[in-house]
């Protein structure tokens, strides 16, 4: 993949395992998150960006011809570093994608709002304020917000852009057991700066450097035993 004529993913091969979480780490500016978001052809958004190669998700290739990317995102949803929620209540916020869909009745619009503040263990903090200002609530709730905003709408895979890093140690703690509870419904890719945080996260760890993927392995590998001196001298801080 090029942005403004210039390579920034070079001949990158991975399969990203289901249920799993899968950390991207790597020194800045090495494409972890125009990898990310080629997972839901983000990238487009972006002028001058240049993508080859394909993307499987099962067995769609997300940039073969036809593909509906209003339904692919929906397939995909991502989450970004700075919580971006509507400037609407906190309920809006979560019924937003299920309106989208067609979800009318307020009845059920109550149940899946409910479901989606559980499942992004924000419900007890926010169940008296649902028609409360979304941007009234604290940044770590912001971000769960968004999270239950994504999963409202029943994704497959969720994809987080360094998720935590505007968040304080509390928030980004509830962030990471959030994560932990989430991959049981969920295919997870989260990209982070934070090794420790990817170390305690991830199932999976792809190192990536300079636009290619050095190497990818069970996080456990990857920390204690990995295989490539570039990754040695990252995760032990030689460089980057
Ligand atoms: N919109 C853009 N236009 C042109 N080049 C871009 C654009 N966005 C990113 N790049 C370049 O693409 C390369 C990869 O950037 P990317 O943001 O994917 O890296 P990253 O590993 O996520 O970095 P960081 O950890 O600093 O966020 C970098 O060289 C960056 O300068």
């Amino acid at each position: 993949m090029s942005l403004a004529g210039k390579k920034v993913l070079d001949n990158i091969s991975l399969n990203i395992p289901a249920n799993q979480v899968t950390a991207l780490i790597g020194p800045s500016g090495c494409g972890k998150s125009s990898l990310l978001r080629s997972f839901n052809r983000m990238n487009e958004l972006l002028d001058d960006a240049v993508t080859e190669g394909d993307v499987l998700l099962d067995e769609l290739n997300i940039y073969g011809p036809g593909v509906d990317l209003a339904e692919l995102r929906r397939r995909v949803g991502i989450v970004f570093q700075k919580p971006n929620p509507f400037p609407l209540s906190v309920y809006e916020n979560v019924a937003f994608g299920l309106r989208l869909q067609g979800v009318n009745s307020s009845r059920q619009l109550d149940e899946l709002v409910e479901e989606a503040l559980v499942k992004a263990a924000l419900w007890q903090e926010v169940k008296e304020r649902l028609f409360d200002n979304a941007l009234t609530l604290s940044g770590g709730q912001q971000q769960r917000l968004v999270i239950a905003r994504a999963i409202a709408i029943e994704p497959e895979v969720l994809l987080l852009d360094e998720p935590a890093s505007a968040l304080d140690p509390i928030s980004t703690l509830k962030i990471e057991e959030l994560i932990y509870e989430l991959k049981q419904h969920y295919t997870i890719v989260i990209v982070t700066h934070n090794m420790q945080q990817a170390a305690r996260v991830s199932d999976f760890t792809a190192f990536m450097n300079l636009g290619r993927l050095v190497e990818f392995n069970t996080t456990n590998r990857i920390f204690t035993d990995p295989s490539e001196p570039q990754t040695e001298d990252y995760i032990t801080g030689r460089f980057g």
